[in-house]
C-alpha cells in the first residue's frame, strides 16, 4: 500500500531567516560552541549537559550532531550570522550564536525540539526567529504529527516562544538534569501541524483594494473574515489513482497533501482558474469539457473562510510535472487517509472512496 513519500531523512539543509542562517554543525564550531555553552545561565535550562561542560564533550556532541541526520535520528541547527549586513558589520562571519535541535522519536511521528542561545545574544529575538523557521521546516519535511518540548518552569522566555508557535501545555513531569545531579520538574508542551499553522495566521486585517480580486469580504457582518475562493481538481488516472500534491515549504499549510489548484482571480470562472492552475503548477492542459463538477467545501480557517470548488478530471494532455517545488504522488482513494491533508479536504475522503 502506498504511503506518503517522505523527506530524505539523511539530509540536513541550511535554512535561512531574515537575520540568520541555520546550518549543520561543523568540527570547527567546537571552540565557539564550548565558549557559549559552558555558561551556567545556559546549562541550567538544558537537561543533558553537565556543568562545567568539558571541551572533549563538545567534540563528541558535534560528532553526534553530524552523524544523527544521516540516520534520520535528529537535526542540529547552528544559529549563525548571515552574510555581512549593516546590523552585523565589523563582526566576523559565521559566528555561532546558539542551537535549535529536532530529535525524532522511534516511530518518527513525533519529535522533540530544544534550543538555546548564548547569553551575550539574549533579548534580540534570535531564538524566536530561528525556532519558528525550524518548526516550519520540520512540519513541511518530516513525517511527524506532533512536536514536543520540555521546559523548566522559570524559563519564561522559552515558554513564550513555544506559545507563539502554537504549543500548548499538556502536562508536567520531571527530567534528569545532569547539571543539578537530580530529577527536576519540567512543563511538557506540544504542538500539532494544525496548531502551528493557526499560530502563523495573522489576525484579520481588511484586504487592500489590490488584493480584492483574490479575497472577497464575507457578506456575514458578524464573521468579517476574508472569503477565499479556490478551485481544485481531482485528477484520476486509468488505474483509478488520484493525484495529490504536497504543499511546498514556505506556503501556508506546507507539508499537507492537497488536490492541485489555486485561488480564483478576478473575472475567472472556477473552470478557468483550474485550467490556468494546472498549467502553472503541473504543466498539463485540460479543457473545460473534461471537468466534471464534483462537490464544494466551505471551511472556516483561523484567518479566512475557504470556499473551494472541486472538479473531477480523467482526461488531460501532458504528464503532470511539479513546477512549483511541490511533491506529487498518485494514490488510491482508500490510501488518502494516510496522507495529512488540510481540514477542508478531510470530508472528501469518504466521498472519493465511495466513488472510485
Ligand atoms: N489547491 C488546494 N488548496 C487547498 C486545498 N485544501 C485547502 O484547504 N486549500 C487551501 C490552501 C490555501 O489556503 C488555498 C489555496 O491556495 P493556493 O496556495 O493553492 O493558491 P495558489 O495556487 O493560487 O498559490 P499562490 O499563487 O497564492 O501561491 O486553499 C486543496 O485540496 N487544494
Ligand atoms: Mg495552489
Amino acid at each position: 500500500m502506498n504511503q506518503p513519500p517522505s523527506f530524505p531523512l539523511f539530509l540536513q539543509p541550511t535554512l535561512k531567516t531574515n537575520r540568520f542562517q541555520l546550518m549543520p554543525f561543523r568540527e570547527e564550531d567546537s571552540k565557539n560552541l564550548h565558549h557559549l555553552i559552558n555558561d551556567w545561565s545556559v546549562v541550567r535550562t538544558l537537561s543533558d549537559l553537565p556543568f562545567p561542560y568539558p571541551q572533549t564533550m563538545v567534540e563528541d556532541w558535534i560528532k553526534m550532531a553530524t552523524t544523527h541526520p544521516q540516520k534520520g535520528l535528529g537535526y542540529y541547527f547552528a544559529i549563525m550570522n548571515k552574510a555581512p549586513s549593516s546590523l552585523l558589520e565589523n563582526k566576523p562571519l559565521n559566528r555561532l550564536m546558539g542551537c535549535v535541535a529536532i530529535t525524532l522519536e522511534k516511530n518518527k511521528t513525533q519529535a522533540k525540539i530544544g534550543y538555546w542561545v548564548g547569553k551575550k545574544f539574549w533579548n534580540q529575538g534570535i531564538a524566536s526567529e530561528c525556532v519558528t523557521r525550524v518548526i516550519e521546516w520540520a512540519f513541511a519535511q518530516l513525517p511527524i504529527k506532533t512536536l514536543k518540548a520540555l521546559v523548566i518552569e522559570d524559563n519564561i522566555a522559552s515558554i513564550r516562544i513555544l506559545q507563539k508557535n502554537g504549543f500548548q501545555q499538556t502536562g508536567k513531569t520531571t527530567e534528569k538534569f545532569m547539571a543539578y545531579g537530580k530529577d527536576y520538574p519540567v512543563i511538557v508542551f506540544e504542538a500539532t501541524r494544525e496548531s502551528f499553522f493557526i499560530s502563523r495566521q495573522t489576525p484579520f486585517t481588511p484586504p487592500s483594494p489590490n488584493s480584492l480580486d483574490k479575497i472577497h469580504m464575507s457578506s456575514f457582518a458578524s464573521h468579517p473574515k476574508p472569503l477565499l475562493t479556490v478551485s481544485a481538481g481531482i485528477l484520476v488516472d486509468i488505474h483509478n489513482k488520484i493525484l495529490l500534491a504536497k504543499r511546498p515549504e514556505g506556503k501556508p499549510m506546507a507539508g499537507l497533501w492537497e488536490f492541485p489548484g489555486g485561488k480564483m482571480e478576478k473575472n475567472e470562472t472556477p473552470e478557468m482558474t483550474l485550467i490556468r492552475e494546472f498549467k502553472e503548477e503541473l504543466d498539463i492542459d485540460l479543457s473545460t469539457t473534461c471537468l466534471a463538477p464534483f462537490t464544494f467545501v466551505s471551511q472556516a480557517y483561523a484567518g479566512f473562510h475557504l470556499v473551494m470548488s472541486l472538479f473531477l478530471c480523467r482526461h488531460w494532455k501532458g504528464t503532470p510535472t511539479p513546477k512549483e517545488g511541490q511533491t506529487i504522488q498518485w494514490c488510491l482513494a482508500s490510501e488518502l487517509k494516510n496522507y495529512p491533508m488540510p481540514e477542508a479536504d478531510k470530508p472528501l475522503i469518504p466521498l472519493l472512496c465511495d466513488l472510485l
